[in-house]
């Protein structure tokens, strides 16, 4: 369900700014995913819809990631991506969660395991093409 994808380092995002991703979803995705963290293997937030991926049919699993062990998923149902369609993804943290928020003014919460006061690393990885990434 993955292909590697794009990667920055050093984007030195605080809390209370806003990371906002406009892209476009593959017209055959299966799942992708947007990460965000201190590196790679400490994630403050594995955002990850699933289209049809490991079982799971239309359902946003989202995770942490901290010395590349996994931690519990928060799974949500309501999925507001298409296939083929472009979209919209923006995502703020503070010390205690971090915040999506999705087209339909849909938005949601997870917590910040990590603790991270900012964060250095984002990626996207999988079925989606980045067209713009902004950080306000
Ligand atoms: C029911 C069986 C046991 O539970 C399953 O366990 C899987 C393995 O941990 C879970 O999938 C992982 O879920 C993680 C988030 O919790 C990640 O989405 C993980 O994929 C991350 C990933 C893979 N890759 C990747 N694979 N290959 C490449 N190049 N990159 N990059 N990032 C997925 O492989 C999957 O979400 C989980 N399913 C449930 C229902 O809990």
């Amino acid at each position: 369900c993955f292909c590697k994808g794009l990667v920055l380092t050093h984007v030195n995002v605080k809390a209370g700014e806003r990371i906002r991703v406009k892209g476009k979803v593959a017209p055959d995705a299966k799942s992708f995913a947007l990460n965000l963290g201190r590196a790679g293997s400490d994630l403050l937030l594995h955002f990850n819809p699933r289209f049809d991926c490991h079982g799971d049919t239309r359902i946003i699993v989202c995770n942490s990631l901290s010395g590349g062990e996994w931690g519990e998923e928060l799974r949500e149902a309501e999925f507001p991506f298409q296939q083929g369609e472009e979209t919209k993804i923006s995502v703020a943290f503070n010390a205690q969660e971090v915040m999506v928020k999705l087209p339909g003014d849909q938005e949601i919460k997870f917590p910040n395991r990590l603790g991270l006061e900012a964060v250095q690393f984002l990626s996207v990885e999988g079925d989606f093409g980045v067209k713009s990434i902004k950080f306000d």
